[in-house]
């Protein structure tokens, strides 16, 4: 028997009588990487929302059970402004070696050196590494992740998807992204999972070949079939493997 880090039955969710979620049965192994997209509105963040337990103003039923250690990221960091870089990282972390681990998660992330720099001092792509430290630090179990590089520009995406693939793969705790972006889902995820009108409507290896021609037919294949579940036409590849993501090393600096 495997089991799973997430484990949802029977998910739904209700705002003044529209059914939003309607009946989400979803499992998600411990490690694993899951990407979710769907339409505009078609319940992708009210089920973050739920699995992460601040969808107060919904009503619903269902049963959800998750692992004791889950760490939130949003598309904006939420760093309170009037505390430095490695005291936003370390809110509530208790433990005098806290600090030690909250400065070896900024340097995982890039950030070596900025600890002591106010928020407003970063561009955005820093402030999301310091939302990913921040999330990082608690050794999280599951990380939930809803649009955390919507509101940046191409190359930093593109230097984000590279560093939250590497920490994913050191740290390994299960991830559920929420995502509009269909490159993005199959670069970064072992499994892509659509809602439509709040119903698990495709759930989707995504098995990509290490490299070479196989990867590339295998990505084509993915982007062709997952714009025709999405119902919407597609648009010439702005994502190529060509595009390499930068190298580790390059990764250390800050953007
Ligand atoms: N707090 C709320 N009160 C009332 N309706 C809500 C609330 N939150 C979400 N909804 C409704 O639930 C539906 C799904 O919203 P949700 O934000 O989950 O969609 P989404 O797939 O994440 O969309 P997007 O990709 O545009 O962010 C929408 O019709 C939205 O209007």
């Amino acid at each position: 028997m495997t089991i799973s880090a997430v484990q949802v039955r029977g998910l739904v969710r209700t705002f003044t009588l529209k059914g939003v979620l309607n009946g989400i049965d979803l499992d998600i192994a411990p490690g694993e990487f899951v990407a979710l997209l769907g339409r505009s509105g078609s319940g992708k963040s009210t089920l973050l929302r739920a699995l992460a337990e601040i969808d107060h103003e919904a009503e619903g039923s269902g049963e959800i059970r998750l692992p004791e250690r889950l760490s939130v990221i949003f598309q904006d960091a939420r760093l309170l402004p009037w505390m430095r870089v490695l005291d936003n990282v370390l809110l509530g972390v208790p433990g005098r070696e806290a600090r030690v681990r909250g400065r070896s998660a900024l340097a995982e992330v890039g950030l070596a050196g900025r600890e002591r720099a106010w928020p407003h001092e970063l561009s955005g792509g820093e402030q999301q590494r310091v939302a990913l430290a921040r999330a990082l630090v608690r050794e999280p179990k599951l990380l939930l992740a809803d649009e955390p590089f919507g509101a940046l520009d191409a190359l930093t995406r593109i230097q984000m998807h590279a560093l939250l693939r590497r920490l994913s793969d050191v740290h390994d705790p299960a991830v559920l992204l929420v995502t509009h972006d269909i490159d993005e889902a199959i670069l970064l995820a072992d499994r892509i999972v659509m809602l439509d009108d709040g119903r698990l409507a495709a759930d989707l290896p995504v098995d990509l070949p290490a490299s070479g021609i196989a990867r590339r037919e295998r990505i084509a294949e993915l982007r062709a079939l997952l714009h025709r579940l999405l119902g919407v036409e597609e648009a010439p590849a702005d994502y190529h493997e060509d595009t390499t993501p930068p190298e580790p090393a390059a990764l250390g600096r800050a953007i």
